[in-house]
């Protein structure tokens, strides 16, 4: 089986097309890759970036789908509208499952989107998305929203649903609370929650790029979508659990981890 990500390079190797990469290694699926943007990047923050033209990531993007039969694509950090518009462009006359992960910020503070950018992501490439995995602040952008409570993560996650896409997954990393608790909102089924504890560590660069890397592969693997996310979830908590303790900042997540210690994850589905 075969995935794309089209996202940037992060050159400390935790997050970006590096997570991505490794994830579908690691999930079995052979990984292509388009390069939005380079980062000079690693634990303790992003010191520098540079951007690929649009007309360039067109040019990778094509090559792919030329030779390639893409069974999932993911985008991550898309870093502006021209970018976003060209990928759009390319992937809306084709029927492979998107997988969009709206990168906007990074922990450190860096922003990784364009704040024009973000009215395309919205308006363009949104629509045609199969899934969306927001986290908390990111779903506050998209929808404009304030989100705390419950009630407006279930709101949020409708507003975002009547956008176009299947699936929204609101990842709650950015919650307080003793659990990890990401709701899950399918078109025509009954939203549900997927808990687990919530680690105390500072090792979480590219949470979300390897979750959704990791959606990415079980969909390319034919994996049905609620099933996808499920295992996409045990990916990322064994990857925090045992992490690698490198670097001098907020270490990556351990994408060794699910094959080393797979089947001891619980993930409760409420
Ligand atoms: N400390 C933690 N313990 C357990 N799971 C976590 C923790 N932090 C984040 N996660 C999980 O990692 C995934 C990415 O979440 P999040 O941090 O919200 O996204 P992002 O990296 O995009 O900011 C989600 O499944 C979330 O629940
Ligand atoms: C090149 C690149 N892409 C995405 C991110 C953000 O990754 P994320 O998984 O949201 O993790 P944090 O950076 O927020 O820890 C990135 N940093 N670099």
């Amino acid at each position: 089986m075969i995935a794309c990500t089209i996202a940037g390079s992060d050159s400390g190797g935790g997050a970006g097309i590096q997570a991505d990469l490794k994830t579908f290694q690691e999930l079995r699926v052979f990984g292509t890759s388009v390069i939005t943007a380079l980062t000079a990047q690693n634990t303790k923050g992003v010191h520098g970036i540079y951007p690929a033209t649009a007309d360039f990531v067109k040019d990778q993007l094509n090559a792919v789908l030329d030779d390639f039969d893409l069974k999932a694509v993911k985008t991550g950090m898309l870093f502006n509208a021209e970018i976003v518009e060209t990928i759009v462009s390319v992937l809306e006359s084709k029927e492979i499952p998107l997988i969009l992960d709206p990168v906007m910020i990074a922990k450190g503070g860096a922003s990784l989107l364009k704040e024009q950018a973000t009215i395309a992501l919205k308006e363009k490439l949104l629509p045609v998305a199969t899934v969306c995995t927001p986290n908390i602040p990111e779903a506050e952008v998209l929808t404009g929203l304030t989100i705390k409570t419950e009630e407006e993560i279930k709101f949020a996650g409708e507003y975002l649903l009547n956008l176009g896409m299947q699936c929204v997954v609101i990842k709650g990393g950015h919650l307080a609370g003793k659990h990890a608790i990401d709701t899950v909102f399918i078109r025509g089924e009954k939203p549900f929650k997927m808990k687990t504890e919530r680690l105390k560590t500072i090792h979480t660069h590219g949470t979300g790029c390897t979750f959704s890397a990791a959606i990415t592969a079980e969909i390319a693997k034919g994996k049905p979508l609620k099933i996808a996310i499920i295992e996409a979830k045990k990916f990322v908590q064994l990857a925090i659990r045992y992490p690698l303790n490198i670097g001098h900042g907020f270490g990556p997540t351990n994408h060794f981890a699910y094959q080393e210690h797979r089947g001891i994850c619980d993930v409760q589905v409420i």
